[in-house]
């Protein structure tokens, strides 16, 4: 498609002095000005992606500066400001007494199409961090992602519009932005708490924000991510790697710490004993590079692709250009410095590039042990849950609390694959359905379904329910498993949850059954136990998860104790309760007792909501009741 060009440049050229305003006019190529420049004493000057040319012949006076002022909107704490119901920001240059000597007019667009080039990656519902020089067109990238999601993809998306850059000036956003709502940011300064706002205010299943820049910025963008919530988002900085060593930012992408190893490990890994390591998953999984309006360069596993750089490895990222003409997208993968990644395409059986409806497009192994896995898989077809024990029979799977829990005959467990010590009881059972539902403790099921029937897609889709989605998408990237975690029930093709939830609230699990997804059940929120139930799916052997799992324990600091932390795990259902009421229709949702600190944070988490919460019974039964506020 080609792209559709909203630019209101006559709002603009309208508080323009008219000599500067005809000038303006007379330009063939108007339709790429970028930017209009008034500096006191010099000539005006029209900047091109090309280059710049002049537009007067004498020049820029207080007068031609003031008739400017005098006819756009008032100028914020950042020095910006723009044009009612359009997209044009102007900034000013002051002199030391505050009097206005210089003005950058940028013209702002909305490209419609300008999302070509990573809509395959937006949609995919994981966060994304924009890159790229000043003025490069993230913004305009960004407003066109807000519309398609919001328009588009029915999606809940709120833009934080610190300068009101991306729906522009005015309190009616531009329809630039599509359905998406806008918060206006009153000082630059308190952008962060307007990201927090909007996640716990206004439900968005995606928030918008255009330059992440200070620590507290990316600390509230780690907080919405960890809520789920997926973030889409620009920052200064030209490249994952200058992002990475930027002290106020580097958190963004994982951020770097130090470790010392002990002599007998540097010895194994040919390494000195100090060396850096990733700090922790980073809030973006996705980072794209934008080169100019038609080029990219995508680092579609940041937490992989930073791993790599600490160690000093070549990274391989995917560069995508889109033809002018034709509107098609072509994607290469190219090794650090640009290069084709050799030989890539030729050893997988299958074509290097694939074109689906006007997209060219790679496959998009990472490292070798996935690359294997994922050529196997289409070797072989996608492999099925493993095949039932034939034997039949019950199998007995211990349930939290150490007493054995008896699955029906129909539900069947496979037999153990290994016996490491770290997953134990933890293994999860593949069964097939016809059981009440309160029977199953761990498993993996579809209703209705052998379970041997069962083929994922040869991307699973996975709804979590009460299951940290960090460690989701951690312990999938670990193992190398295609694996998408979606905010959409509807659209996924598995629901993971918790033993304690699906015990408690199988009604919720319902919808999924009926529409026979697979039903993942875990019984905690480790990554060791989210691993063993891909490798289930995903027919990983043993050893793999493993090694993945040592690796992800490392980086996420995980734990078991630290996820049977029973005060995480009330906060959890107390949002799922709130969302049960906000969203299911229900009018009241009593929690499990809780002691007085929990209780409390469960009466503000209600709050935040806009729900009445009450306290009801006898200690040590005391439990919060929350009750949908009456309209
Ligand atoms: N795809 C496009 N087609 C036409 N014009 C575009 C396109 N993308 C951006 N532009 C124009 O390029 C200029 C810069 O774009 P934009 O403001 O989005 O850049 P930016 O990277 O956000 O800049 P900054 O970092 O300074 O905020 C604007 O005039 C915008 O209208």
């Amino acid at each position: 498609m080609q792209h559709v060009i909203t630019d209101d440049l006559e709002a603009l050229l309208a508080t323009l002095p008219p000599d500067i305003h005809d000038a303006v006019n007379r330009l063939e190529n108007r339709s790429e000005l970028l930017e209009i420049v008034l500096d006191l004493g010099r000539l005006a000057e029209g900047r091109f992606p090309e280059g710049e040319v002049i537009l007067s012949t004498t020049p820029v006076t207080y007068a031609d500066l003031e008739y400017v002022v005098e006819r756009i909107g008032e100028f914020g704490d950042d020095n910006r400001a723009g044009i009612e119901r359009t997209l044009h920001r102007i900034s000013a240059m002051r002199n030391r007494k505050g009097r206005v000597v210089g003005l950058t007019c940028r013209i702002g667009r909305a490209v419609l199409g300008s999302i070509a080039l990573i809509r395959d990656i937006v949609e995919q519902g994981q966060s994304i961090l924009i890159l790229g020089r000043p003025g490069v067109g993230k913004t305009t990238l960004l407003r066109e992602i807000a519309r398609v999601l919001a328009d588009e993809a029915n999606k809940r998306v709120v833009v934080v519009d610190t300068s009101n850059e991306i729906a522009g000036d005015g309190d009616i956003p531009h329809p630039g932005i599509g359905r998406a709502r806008r918060m206006q940011v009153a000082r630059t300064a308190e952008q962060h708490a307007v990201m927090i706002e909007a996640v716990e205010n206004h439900m968005p299943q995606i928030i918008v924000i255009d330059e992440i820049g200070t620590e507290l910025e990316a600390a509230a963008a780690r907080t919405i991510a960890e809520r789920g919530v997926q973030l889409v988002a620009t920052a200064h900085g030209n490249s994952l790697g200058n992002l990475l060593v930027n002290p106020t930012l580097s958190d963004l992408v994982g951020g770097i710490q130090t470790v010392t190893l002990g002599d007998e490990e540097a010895r194994r890994r040919h390494t000195q004993k100090s060396i850096q390591e990733r700090k922790s998953l980073p809030t973006f999984a996705v980072v794209v590079e934008q080169q100019s309006w038609d080029e990219a360069v995508v680092h579609r596993d940041v937490a992989d692709t930073v791993d790599n750089m600490l160690r000093g490895q070549a990274i391989i990222a995917e560069e995508r250009t889109r033809d002018e003409e034709t509107g098609e997208v072509t994607v290469r993968r190219i090794t650090t410095g640009g290069m084709d990644v050799p030989g890539w395409g030729s050893g997988l059986g299958g074509p290097a590039r694939q074109q689906t409806q006007g997209f060219t497009t790679s496959m998009f192994e990472r490292s070798d042990r996935n690359h294997t896995h994922l050529s196997s898989l289409r070797s072989n077809g996608l492999p099925g849950v493993p095949t039932v024990d034939p034997r039949g029979g019950g199998e007995r799977v211990r349930n939290r609390n150490q007493t054995t829990a008896h699955i029906a005959p129909q539900v069947q467990a496979l037999a153990p694959t290994g016996t490491s010590p770290r997953d134990g009881e933890a293994r999860a059972a593949v069964l097939t359905q016809s059981r009440p539902v309160t029977d199953i403790t761990e498993g993996i099921f579809q209703a209705n379904e052998p379970a041997s029937d069962f083929s994922p897609p040869k991307t699973l889709k996975v709804y979590p329910f009460g299951v940290n989605r960090d460690r989701l998408s951690e312990s999938a990237r670990q193992l190398g498993v295609p694996v998408l975690i979606t905010n959409n029930e509807r659209e996924a093709d598995a629901v993971i949850t918790l033993k304690n939830y699906y015990r408690r609230q199988p009604e919720r699990l319902q919808q999924a059954e009926q529409e026979r997804k697979l039903i993942i059940i875990l019984k905690n929120n480790t990554i060791a136990q989210m691993q063993h139930a891909f490798a289930r799916i995903f027919d990983i052997p043993e050893n793999a998860i493993d090694e993945a799992s040592a690796i992800s324990d490392r980086v996420t600091g995980d734990s078991e104790t630290e996820f049977d932390d029973p005060g995480k795990q009330a906060m959890l259902e107390t949002e799922d309760a709130i969302h049960q009421v906000l969203n299911k229709g229900l009018t009241t949702a009593e929690l499990a007792p809780a002691n007085a600190y929990i209780r409390r944070l469960q009466h503000q988490m209600a709050t935040r909501y806009n729900l009445i919460s009450r306290s009801r019974g006898k200690e040590p039964y005391r439990r919060v009741k929350i009750f949908r506020a009456r309209d």
